[in-house]
């Protein structure tokens, strides 16, 4: 190991914050899958003082600079004053995740900056309090702290949120080849919250909780029809959600037989599917000539560090 890399002779630190894709179907606000592509690329650099903050890549100039604005400021801010750091740091951010996606933009922010900022000043907390941290930033993203997609994004794989205060994270590791597609619009999870409602009948209850004990049950026996069946009888969010989605009813009627399962990632427009070996291609080019952008990827392990300078 380099010692004169680390303590306080760091200067820059820059990860890779992958996107993630939340709810899947009957796991509202509780499941969360960690995806490979796409991603944001983080860095935090020290500076004298003070939190400045530049974005890049798609759609940077939707993306507030303010602090206080910006997953990452928020989430910067938090861990800073917890762990009394004097200096202060610039943060880079070239996203990669669109904004508004349903991929998690928001939250690979919030969790990138978390990761990066822990790595430059050697605090070591546990990722349960990365998690914690990166949630703040999603207060501001999408007007309350939730933490199904930064999460995913920090432990990978497939993460259930399973108490608030204190938080409780349950964590299995997945390996599973996903396809996602992403329409041109954007849908942004604050008005995509606001269309539900605040509540439910007991027999949506019932089949929604049960059809989540049936996805973890899958994970565990490797039973990927079991998990993609379930992934779609969600009886809650994903009808409500389905009518902000161009062409999602009648894409999901042409395909079900050729995935294991389909549903909205996250609130959306963003949709992810685990497509059956023999018909990836088919139903790739099928989302391609509806939706237009698609990522045939794989379930990821997390952000990652890149560069420590
Ligand atoms: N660092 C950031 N990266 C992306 N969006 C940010 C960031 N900071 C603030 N925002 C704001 O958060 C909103 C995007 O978050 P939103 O939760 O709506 O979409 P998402 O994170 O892409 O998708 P989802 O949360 O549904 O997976 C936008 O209004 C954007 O301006
Ligand atoms: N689970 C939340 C956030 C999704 O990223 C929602 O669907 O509103």
């Amino acid at each position: 190991m380099n010692k004169k890399l680390y303590g306080d002779k760091m200067r820059k630190v820059t990860v890779r914050s992958p996107a993630t894709s939340a709810n899947l179907g009957p796991g509202f606000d509780v499941f969360g899958l960690c995806l490979e592509e796409p991603y944001d690329i983080i860095s935090v650099e020290k500076i004298e003082d003070g939190i400045k903050i530049e974005v890049d890549g798609e759609k940077s100039g939707e993306i507030p600079t303010e602090p206080d604005k910006n997953t990452a400021g928020v989430v910067a801010k938090a861990m800073m004053k917890d762990f009394n750091i004097k200096e202060g740091i610039k943060i880079h951010i070239t996203k990669g995740i669109k904004p508004g996606s349903g991929l998690g933009s928001s939250s690979a922010s919030s969790a990138g900056v978390a990761v990066a900022i822990s790595e430059l000043f050697n605090l070591k907390p546990s990722k349960l309090k990365l998690v914690e941290y990166a949630a703040l930033g999603e207060g501001v993203a999408a007007g309350s702290p939730h933490a199904d997609n930064v999460a995913p994004a920090i432990f990978g794989g497939f993460t259930m949120v399973t108490n608030y205060n204190p938080l409780e994270i349950l964590h299995v590791p997945v390996e599973m080849e996903v396809l996602i597609a992403l329409p041109d619009i954007q849908i942004s999870t604050k008005e995509a919250r606001e269309i539900l409602p605040k509540k439910i009948e007991m027999g949506e209850m019932i089949n929604n909780v049960g059809k989540a004990c049936g996805m973890v049950y899958s994970l565990f026996k490797n039973d990927i029809e079991l998990f993609g069946k379930y992934m779609m009888m969600d009886k809650v969010v994903e009808p409500r959600r389905a009518k902000l989605i161009p062409k999602y009813e009648e894409v999901k009627e042409k395909v079900k037989d050729k995935v294991y399962g389909i549903t909205i990632s996250g609130a959306g427009p963003a949709i992810i599917a685990i497509p059956k070996k023999e018909y990836i291609l088919e139903v790739k080019e099928l989302f391609e000539d509806v939706w237009g952008r698609v990522y045939l990827t794989k379930v990821g392990g997390g952000v990652s560090v890149l560069e420590k300078l």
